[in-house]
């Protein structure tokens, strides 16, 4: 073999004589489709000839249009993962059809890419192995063919929802051969709310739910499983979102923040994702319990999200808006806040989060299986009981012995998450893990300058630095506005502004995710 390649490489002139005679064979190509030893197989469509090879990861695509035999050939590596579909069929005329879907990265938008091509001139059993070897691995750890139930909110972000539907998400998921129930919500007040429908509906016959929307939807999805009286078992039947809202966090945190910009990948993530467990938190107000799982906001970062809903159709800069207004407004907020203190020392959060970063991710194996499917019972009460007070505080400061501690002071807002990423541009709760803890943030009243100042280091992550931004890992924790009027945001949602108290529930949803874990910063220097 050695002295072959020797020969070869000595006649080298031959070899550009043969690979020139390569090229003008493409004159005489018949148009039709042929398999190689090397299993690289020709394909013809739609004036294109298509050169596919099998790689370890992914297929090669070689596209040459044949009107334009001089053209550059278009090549592109599509990864096992983007591939969608892939299978034979046999018209009743006796001809062999592959067909082929997958989603194309050339661009910079995924673009959704079929090839359905006359493939008859090649042995049927050999076409099969060929596109069941791809099928197989395209669908390694998944079951093809999904089942969704979609809720597309067509008034949700910018108004979108629905035209994203129609030309990006839905021909993906028909191009997969998934299975499609679709939903279009309507107004909290309808009953086509997506909560109404999550509550009623019966989910085995779907392996997802889909919310085209924002966040608030997802919200809603939750407060609709949470109120069936098989609430444990209906959690566990996996959200896919896709980001047509104008917030997304839950998605940003899924897909990190460039990816969220391309709900193609939200419909791949749906399609080859797998469940991972979600926190729930239970907010209660009076006798009145709600579920929250991404934030709960006081002061300010109320304002600036309920504050700017009529500014909605502005998309996400609403919220930049909003800050700005409020910082320079130099508001502040009267509160008592009452919180179960487990962790308050930066340094010590860093590491713990470093740890886990490099941790491997935990599985839903882990979970302890229960027969009792009712939502768990609140182990701090409602806001009707008497909170432990704890130590009394009447100025920030940290850190803090674990257990009970109340603050009553003024603040620019209160903030407590699950995620690191609020929006794609906002990283307020750096050390977030969804780890059984929530992460509250407070920041006392500050000057506009000192919070104009600082609002590159919400983009950036490194908010949580600064010295009077006070950061706790709580297990539960009670706000309560000493002011008549304001806002209070639950996911993003309004609710009355009145006392209001919060807990965790560790790993009760599910969320489909390509990742195992959350995105966030891969790991954190402190200075010294
Ligand atoms: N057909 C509809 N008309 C009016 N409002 C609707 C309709 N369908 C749903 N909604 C409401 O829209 C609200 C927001 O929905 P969604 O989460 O999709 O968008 P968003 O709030 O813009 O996104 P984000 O939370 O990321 O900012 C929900 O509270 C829901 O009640």
């Amino acid at each position: 073999m050695d002295a072959v390649r020797s020969c070869w490489s000595y006649f080298w002139p031959f070899r550009r004589r043969t690979a020139r005679y390569v090229t003008s064979q493409w004159d005489l190509d018949t148009g039709v489709a042929r398999m190689s030893d090397e299993e690289e197989l020709v394909l013809f469509q739609d004036g294109a000839r298509i050169t596919m090879t099998v790689l370890e990861t992914g297929i090669r695509v070689s596209t040459r249009q044949k009107s334009k035999p001089s053209s550059a050939m278009q090549v592109e590596v599509v990864p096992f993962l983007y591939v969608l579909h892939t299978g034979v069929s046999f018209t009743p005329a006796g001809r062999t059809i592959l067909e082929l879907s997958y989603l194309s990265a050339v661009s910079s938008k995924l673009q959704l890419r079929q090839v359905s091509s006359d493939v008859s001139a090649i042995q049927g059993t050999m076409m099969l192995k060929w596109a069941s070897d791809i099928q197989a691995k395209a669908y390694k750890d998944v079951t093809p063919r999904r089942r969704f139930l979609v809720f597309v909110n067509p008034h949700g972000g910018q108004g979108k929802g629905k035209k994203l539907w129609k030309e990006i998400i839905e021909p993906i998921f028909v191009a997969a051969g998934c299975v499609l129930d679709i939903q279009y919500t309507g107004p909290v007040s309808s009953p086509t709310n997506a909560a109404n429908i999550a509550r009623n509906v019966d989910l085995t016959a779907y392996d997802a739910l889909v919310p085209v929307s924002g966040d608030g939807i997802v919200n809603e999805l939750i407060n609709g499983l949470t109120s069936r009286p098989d609430a444990l078992s209906a959690l566990r039947t996996p959200i896919a979102p896709i980001p047509a809202g104008s917030g997304n966090a839950l998605s940003v945190n899924i897909m990190g923040p460039d990816k969220v910009l391309n709900v193609a990948y939200g419909a791949l993530n749906a399609i080859k994702g797998q469940p991972v467990p979600l926190d729930i938190c239970s907010v209660t107000q009076g006798n009145t319990r709600m579920y929250s799982f991404l934030s709960q906001a006081f002061g300010l970062m109320a304002d600036l999200d309920m504050g700017t809903e009529w500014m909605r159709w502005i998309g996400g800069i609403r919220f930049a808006l909003g800050y700005l207004y409020g910082a320079v407004v130099g508001r502040r907020y009267n509160v008592e806040i009452t919180m179960k203190v487990v962790e308050s020392d930066k340094r010590r959060m860093v590491d713990a989060y470093n740890t886990h970063q490099q941790s491997p991710a935990p599985s839903l194996g882990d979970d302890v299986t229960t027969t009792d499917v009712r939502m768990p019972p609140l182990a701090f009460g409602t806001t009707d009981m008497p909170v432990p007070l704890g130590t009394v505080h009447e100025r920030l400061e940290a850190p803090l012995e674990p257990g009970w501690h109340t603050f009553r002071t003024p603040v620019q807002f209160i903030m407590a998450g699950k995620f690191s990423w609020l929006s794609r541009d906002s990283m307020l709760f750096t050390l977030a893990k969804n780890d059984g803890l929530i992460d509250l943030v407070v920041v006392p009243p500050r000057s506009a300058f000192a919070s104009i100042k600082t609002v590159n280091r919400q983009e950036d992550g490194t908010f949580f630095r600064e010295r009077d931004c006070y950061y706790f890992k709580v297990e539960a924790y009670r706000c309560t506005p000493l002011e008549r009027s304001g806002y209070i945001s639950i996911d993003g949602e309004s609710i009355p502004y009145e006392p209001f108290q919060v807990e965790n529930h560790a790993r009760l949803g599910r969320i489909m995710s390509m990742d195992t874990r959350w995105k966030g910063l891969e790991r954190i220097v402190l200075d010294s």
